[in-house]
């Protein structure tokens, strides 16, 4: 049901060329196959500065095969014979724009395309306000993609609050992570954004991994980074703010150890939780 992979999260510097951001993807995907990744995540908006006034612009319709940011993640993931989670896109569809996931496999066919669920509103007082739902609409599915090693559970960065989407991900035995291309930003990013992601981890007994964009002060939208990998344990391996790789083995026997001494998964009670 498992076989270990090499994950590589690529935490790269978004700009407001879309030409530079898709050739710093590629350049980015291509140092993470040369220390062996066979699984490469990109992050959240990764051809488009994050925010809701930039999504019309650089958005594309995915269901054109000749769009931009479909073709060129299609050539690099057949290039190296790799799996590629696209980090996300803006997209259209019709009328309307989603914040869209493509995830491809070694022969470049997408295998998934998540549309983000929860749409990312908030308004902190002195801190982050952002309303994702004055432009975009939500995806109403949740993502699962076959691959050799897994399979994959797949959200976008606020999906990660939804303690109920991750256990709908991971309920099927055979997810053995959770990919989650994410932006968090400078008052959400150091306090939530390590804890969501490891809580997810040891809830649902899955390596859990989020993938941002590197710290761009300039930007309208500041990323915290600090990109990770959790193991089932909760035990994690981050990097900081800036443009980078992050890589680790995936190593299964650790997730069945850990299922095979702690029993939450199965200790669920759905008689008394109520909806
Ligand atoms: N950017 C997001 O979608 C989510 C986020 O930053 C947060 O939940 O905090």
């Amino acid at each position: 049901m498992y076989k270990d992979f090499k994950l590589g999260l690529c935490q790269m510097s978004v700009s407001m060329s879309k030409e530079e951001n898709l050739s710093k993807a590629a350049e980015l995907i291509g140092s993470a196959v040369s220390s062996g990744c066979n699984v490469v995540v990109l992050p959240e908006c990764f051809n488009s500065p994050y925010g809701t006034k930039y999504f019309a612009d650089y958005a594309e319709d995915i269901s054109n095969p000749d769009s931009p940011t479909l073709s060129a993640l299609k050539s690099i993931a057949i290039q190296h014979s790799i799996y590629i989670v696209g980090g996300s896109i803006p997209e259209k569809r019709g009328d309307k724009y989603f914040n869209t996931s493509m995830i491809f496999n070694p022969s470049g066919e997408i295998i998934g395309v998540h549309r983000k669920i929860h749409l990312y509103d908030m308004d902190v007082p002195g801190g982050i306000r952002c309303f994702e739902s004055d432009v975009l609409s939500p995806g109403d599915q949740a993502t699962i993609v076959e691959t050799e090693y897994c399979k994959f559970g797949i959200g976008i960065c606020y999906d990660i609050r939804f303690p109920e989407y991750a256990w709908t991900l991971s309920r099927d035995e055979s997810v053995g992570i959770l990919l989650y291309p994410g932006c968090f930003n400078m008052t959400t990013g150091p306090k939530h954004w390590e804890l969501l992601m490891r809580a997810r981890a040891v809830d649902n007994v899955v390596f859990v991994a989020g993938c941002s964009q590197a710290r761009n002060t300039e930007a309208s939208y500041v990323s915290w980074g600090h990109s990770i990998i959790v193991d089932p344990w909760g035990q994690h391996e981050s990097i900081d703010e800036k443009e980078g790789i992050l890589i680790k083995d995936i190593k299964f026997q650790e997730l069945v150890n850990v299922r095979n001494s702690i029993w939450n998964r199965k200790h669920k009670r759905f008689d008394v939780y109520r909806q």
